[in-house]
């Protein structure tokens, strides 16, 4: 199935590397004051939004993607200029981003290597706060030979430096086939299978320390509940 070009021309000097499709990594894609009024504004909201996991803690908004539609939930203001701003670069081809997950990794936490699934629009774009990561990626378990052990050293592929307040848009391959996660550790080493360290300014070699990280997930759900009533409830 071929991709129709979403992106704005003047994102295509964010590309990360040809031969992956896609990744864009924008380097300081908002300011300090905007990264520190977005934590201000995550922090803010009720302890009820959150919910805690294991190795992170997270905030939905807009409502929970289903298989039958997403009743839709209205998103906050502070949310939703973001969501603007995202959608009118192209991101996901012409269509309003509806959902936002927020993520919280206190230093040592990570996610464990996943796929996003059928419900989102397949781009995923990424504006992280307050710390740097690493975000790994695997291939799925079933496109190795059966000779090889399929652990998850095996697996990895390659890693992206995200730096807080840059934004991530992976499209294509990068969020269909290929499995992402986020080691639990406190410290990175940088080497050269991080693929955009030019890119993050930084060199093969360096040790980064991480601090809490609050990434915003910012996302398209195709398919949306219009009514309450669709779900057959009173
Ligand atoms: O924190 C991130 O950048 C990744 C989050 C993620 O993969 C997810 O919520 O599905
Ligand atoms: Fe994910």
């Amino acid at each position: 199935m071929s991709h129709e070009p979403c992106i704005l021309e003047e994102l295509k000097q964010f590309v990360v590397h040809d031969a992956l499709p896609t990744v864009y990594y924008i380097p300081d894609f908002i300011s300090e004051d905007e990264e520190s009024y977005l934590l201000q504004e995550v922090y803010k909201s009720p302890k009820t939004k959150w919910t805690q996991l294991s190795g992170r803690r997270l905030q939905n908004w807009g409502g929970l993607p289903h298989p039958k539609g997403m009743l839709a939930e209205k998103i906050p203001d502070w949310l939703q200029a973001y969501c603007e701003k995202i959608s009118s670069l192209g991101a996901f081809s012409g269509k309003m981003a509806n959902h936002v997950l927020v993520n919280e990794y206190k230093q040592g936490e990570g996610i464990m290597p996943h796929e996003d699934g059928p419900l989102y629009h397949p781009t995923v774009t990424t504006i992280s706060l307050g710390s740097h990561t690493l975000l790994d990626f695997y291939t799925p378990i079933s496109s190795l030979e059966d000779a090889v052990p399929q652990t998850e050293e095996n697996r990895y592929l390659f890693s992206l430096l995200v730096r807080p307040r840059s934004l991530l848009i992976l499209q294509d391959d990068m969020y269909q086939r290929l499995l992402h996660g986020i080691q639990a550790c406190a410290q990175d080493t940088l080497t050269d299978k991080v693929v955009n360290l030019s890119a993050a300014g930084a060199v093969s070699g360096e040790k980064l320390t991480r601090d809490t990280r609050v990434s915003l997930t910012i996302r398209h759900v195709p398919k949306v509940l219009k009514t309450k009533l669709i779900l057959g409830r009173k």
